[in-house]
């Protein structure tokens, strides 16, 4: 069963997703980066271009195809459970895992990032604390459908990967 990777905007879901591919030797895919393939140009640029609307309009349309790929480690962005029936697809395709992360890492973490993310280049440092506590307080009931949670506070990346399969392998998702 292919497994999705869920959670907010600098939850690590890219990061590990590559890891835990690798781990398993299943595929890995990015779903932001077969958007920007698609499109022939940066996320930003299609949200300043195009807006939100279109960009959600296509995350649906390629999550969709991302699915059905076979033995795929599906790394999703941060806003792809929350629109159209998109979890219901993701759990009805995947094994989704939510990267539990507190406001403080992903303050942290995004404001050397902010640039590269179109839902955080408009606030300033001072604001992204209190925008990221609301937006993530929005966006937690999508999350909490994922099939698992696992909490990755104070954890590194391989931790969390070795965390993750050793769930995986415990319920069955994976044999090996
Ligand atoms: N467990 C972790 N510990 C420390 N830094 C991390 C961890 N996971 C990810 N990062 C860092 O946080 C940033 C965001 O990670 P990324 O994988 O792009 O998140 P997402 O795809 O969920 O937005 C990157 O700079 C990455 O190196
Ligand atoms: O949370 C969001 O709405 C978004 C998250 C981004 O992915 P990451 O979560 O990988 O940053 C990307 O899909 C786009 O910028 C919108
Ligand atoms: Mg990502």
């Amino acid at each position: 069963m292919n497994i999705s990777l869920i959670g907010y905007m600098g939850s690590g879901k890219s990061t590990v997703g590559k890891l835990l591919a690798s781990a398993i030797h299943y595929s890995f895919y990015d779903l932001d980066a077969l958007i920007e393939k698609e499109i022939n140009s940066s996320i930003a640029d299609y949200f300043r271009d195009k807006g939100e609307i279109a960009f959600r309009k296509l995350e649906h349309e390629l999550l969709q195809h991302a699915l059905t790929l076979p033995n795929t480690v599906l790394s999703l962005g941060g806003g792809t459970p929350v629109y159209y029936n998109n979890m219901e697809l993701i759990n009805n395709s995947s094994y989704s895992v939510y990267l539990q992360t507190t406001i403080p890492t992903l303050t942290q973490r995004l404001v050397k990032e902010k640039s590269q993310r179109p839902m955080l280049q408009h606030l300033t440092d001072e604001n992204l604390a209190e925008f990221i506590a609301k937006h993530l307080f929005e966006r937690r009931t999508f999350y909490e459908q994922a099939n698992f949670i696992l909490n990755t506070k104070d954890r590194d990346e391989k931790t969390i990967t070795n965390l993750m399969l050793d769930h995986l392998r415990h319920q069955k998702i994976l044999q090996q």
